[in-house]
């Protein structure tokens, strides 16, 4: 079975082995955002060629490690590096690090992301609170639940309509406002598509009128993943560009330029997740 519950126990099980670490918060580091990797003390980093049953990281901008380590004293493991349908991987393999999250005892994930933005009102540079999805390649069939079910993961049918915890929201929205980032803090709605090849100005008028705020290529089945398991989930997008919605502009989407407003905002992406981190409360706080 592809990424059975065997497979993926064979993999917590290595892990769990060898760190003494054990993560209630798993972090996925979005493109050029690998920094917040760094910010975990006492580490244990695996990397991912080294890891039984891991796909390997193939884009420039995500280091491809499996980071065990301290946030403000919290248990975290942290993904520097993350995979994508355009890399070639088939949807369950993308998505396979949400069960070895699962099975390491992770209750809360944290992703991020580099996204265009669609919303005329923001600007390069913003951080947008992830508050629902639109799943584009979902409405084709290529959803990562597909398949046989596995009920010791969770529910042939999971419900998307509480996708994004409001709890880790509003404590987003505070912890942003005392940080003083309220001038670029947003709140709204991703859109997912297969990539790699950035879109059309047409599909970014029409995703913007289908009520899209911004759009990428990846987190959308990570949270479906890890949603299925029972995991409460929290994603933020840095908005890196402007979706080119204008035949006049001769404006072009390209992954430097993604990655360099990745380094600007870096360090207040830090801040916002780690003070979360402290503030996030857990059934099981004895890691
Ligand atoms: O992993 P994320 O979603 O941050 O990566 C985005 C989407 C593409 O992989 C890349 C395009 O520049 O950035
Ligand atoms: N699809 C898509 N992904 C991105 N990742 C960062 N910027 C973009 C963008 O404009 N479009």
């Amino acid at each position: 079975l592809r990424c059975s519950f065997e497979e993926c126990s064979a993999t917590a099980e290595w892990l769990l082995s060898r760190t003494e670490i054990r993560p209630l918060v798993g972090i996925v580091c979005g493109s050029g955002l690998g920094g917040l990797a760094e910010m975990l003390k006492d580490q244990m980093a695996f990397k991912y060629s080294d890891i039984p049953n891991f796909p390997q990281s193939t884009v420039h901008g995500h280091a491809g490690r499996l980071v065990f380590g301290k946030l403000k004293g919290k248990a975290c493991v942290c993904m520097q590096g993350r995979f994508h349908l355009y890399e070639g991987y088939p949807i369950h393999k993308v998505t396979m690090p949400m069960r070895i999250f699962k099975l390491l005892g992770v209750e809360t994930v944290i992703l991020t992301n580099a996204a265009g933005g669609l919303n005329q009102d923001y600007k390069v540079g913003d951080i947008m609170i992830i508050k629902d999805h639109i799943n584009m390649p979902g409405f084709a069939g290529n959803n990562p639940l597909a398949g046989p079910n596995d009920e010791r993961f969770g529910v042939r049918f999971p419900s998307m309509s509480d996708a994004y915890d409001r709890e880790l929201l509003q404590l987003a929205q505070g912890v942003g406002a005392e940080l003083g980032f309220g001038d670029f803090l947003r709140e709204g709605v991703y859109c997912v598509l297969g990539g790699p090849s950035f879109e059309t100005i047409a599909e970014c008028r029409m995703m913007n009128r289908l009520g899209a705020d911004a759009v990428g290529m990846s987190t959308v089945h990570e949270v479906i993943v890890a949603r299925h398991c029972g995991m409460r989930v929290f994603a933020l997008s840095l908005i890196t560009n402007q979706a080119v919605m204008d035949y006049d502009s001769q404006e072009k989407a390209n992954h430097e330029e993604v990655l360099e407003t990745g380094q600007l905002r870096a360090k207040q992406l830090e801040r916002l997740v780690s003070n979360m981190v402290t503030h996030i409360e857990h059934n099981n706080n004895d890691a």
